[in-house]
């Protein structure tokens, strides 16, 4: 964004760029060409003891040894006030200790500085486009006063811009709410993802066309959270009261922890991050009921399948299907997560506040609610675990040059059960992990691989089984 600079003059409250806070207010001392020079607001009240040969001052921001070599850690500000303190300090050497001002001069391009609001209403503006000036820091600085007064929700014209709360607010999404913004003009009420919502389920229904929403964000910023609100109203407004067994809406809202089991994953971000983009489709009859849905997911993130760096996970379903009843980990050849190389590379196995056991069994309700059968369901497991033994297989070197075979007993014992949990044939696994098929237009050449070449064959069947599975 360009600062608006003919409407700063000495004086004036500004902007300018501050590397701890992003931004911060301060009052323009001197316009010079197109350099400018501002105090910032930042200034801080600072005690200092006296010692006798060398004054030896530490503050939150700067640390000096003596009166001649005071300097600023964290920006290079001139310390006019602090430097002239320390000067009356040594004329009267009965004091024992002082107060100054540690001054935040900034010296910067002209073209850096952006003039501050002055008629800002307490709370904030609802819409940014009632601000005077559109520019970063104030539309941060209108978030970040709204978001202190719990607005989590603020509109740019037809945009909603949503914060993060980091908490669990029910109250702002429930039936309730949901009845509040149901008929609401664009506008009337506080912004509020409901009432995007209701304005495109609206204008569809009025107009006759289709419509979409479009959310985004960087990883964490509550998109996957946000869709979900979105949908939950959606199915709200255009659920059929009354209907017995599964509702189509039922099964919308069911899809997402399916989505989220086989498409999360914790991140350094984001505990639930989902690791794919997504397009749900809801679709509605000319009454405005909804008759459908399908989502389509894409750009799902294959490596994570084999390698995960520590504190992060693989995808949550792995995690759940360690943690399932015992009767399904021994039908399964499972055990405990840290047993299987594609999860032990990393030490988080647990994260804070979920229950992997619970979510298992949450995840099969969800399955059976959206139509996938039971026979279904074992064949999408028995896929699952058997990744994990295959991640397990080790590779040693062969008795002719470049080949491989498996390590140990316990590599043919993982193999033994990958097979048949794929329901496939032993040696043609083996074959396939061990070697590698290359077509010429003459002829096709079966070539060992060497335990390297295994085991990226290996990984790279474990990526493409998972993410088949994810497609389906
Ligand atoms: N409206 C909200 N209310 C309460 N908590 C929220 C809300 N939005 C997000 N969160 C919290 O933030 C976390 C991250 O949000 P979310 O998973 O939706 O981010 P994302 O943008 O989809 O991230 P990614 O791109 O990594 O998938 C959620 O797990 C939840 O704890």
């Amino acid at each position: 964004m360009q600062a608006t600079t003919e409407k700063i003059t000495v004086g004036s409250q500004v902007w300018v760029a501050n590397p701890s806070v992003a931004w911060i207010d301060g009052e323009m001392l001197k316009i010079d060409g197109t350099e400018a020079e501002i105090r910032t607001s930042d200034g801080k009240k600072v005690s200092c003891s006296y010692a006798p040969i060398n004054i030896f001052i530490l503050c939150t921001n700067f640390t000096i040894s003596s009166e001649k070599k005071a300097g600023c850690q964290l920006c290079a500000c001139k310390l006019t006030e602090f430097i002239d303190a320390i000067q009356s300090f040594n004329q009267f050497q009965l004091l024992t200790s002082l107060t100054f001002r540690h001054i935040f001069n900034v010296v910067t391009k002209l073209s850096k500085v952006y003039p501050k609001e002055m008629d800002y209403p307490d709370g904030g503006v609802d819409d940014m486009t009632k601000l005077s000036y559109l520019h970063e820091p104030g539309v941060l600085h209108n978030l970040a006063i709204r978001y202190e007064r719990d607005k989590l929700y603020t509109y740019t014209g037809n945009i909603l811009i949503a914060v993060n709360p980091f908490q669990s607010l029910p109250h702002l999404y429930d039936a309730h709410m949901m009845e509040k913004y149901k008929g609401a003009e664009f506008g009337d009420l506080s912004p509020h993802v409901f009432a995007i919502a209701e304005i495109a389920f609206r204008e569809m229904v009025n107009g006759g066309k289709s419509n979409s929403i479009l959310v985004s964000g960087e990883s964490g910023a509550g998109k996957t959270e946000t869709t979900k609100m979105l949908m939950r109203y959606l199915a709200h407004v255009g659920g059929h009261k009354g209907t017995e067994g599964r509702t189509v809406e039922q099964q919308v809202l069911e899809s997402n922890p399916v989505l989220e089991a086989f498409g999360n994953a914790k991140t350094v971000r984001n505990n639930n991050s989902s690791r794919f983009g997504k397009f749900v489709e809801i679709q509605f009859d000319k009454r405005g009921r909804i008759s459908g849905a399908a989502i389509r997911t894409y750009l799902l993130e294959r490596s994570r399948v084999c390698q995960i760096s520590d504190p992060e996970r693989n995808y949550h379903c792995f995690y759940l299907l360690c943690a399932a009843p015992p009767e399904e980990v021994k039908k399964y050849k499972l055990g405990d997560p840290t047993s299987f190389h594609y999860l032990n590379q990393s030490n988080c196995y647990e994260l804070v506040g979920v229950n992997d056991a619970h979510d298992y069994l949450a995840t099969r309700r969800a399955m059976d609610t959206i139509g996938i059968s039971q026979k279904e369901q074992d064949a999408i497991f028995r896929v699952v675990a058997s990744i994990l033994h295959l991640g397990n297989l080790e590779f040693a070197k062969g008795e002719e040059i470049d080949s491989a075979i498996l390590k140990d007993e316990k590599s043919k014992f993982h193999l033994q059960v990958t097979a048949e949990l794929l329901m496939c044939d032993l040696h043609a696994l083996e074959d396939s992990l061990l070697k590698r098929l290359m077509v010429t237009p003459e002829e096709v050449i079966k070539r060992s691989l060497d335990p390297q070449g295994a085991t990226v064959s290996r990984d790279s069947l474990a990526k493409t089984l998972y993410s088949r599975l994810f497609d389906w």
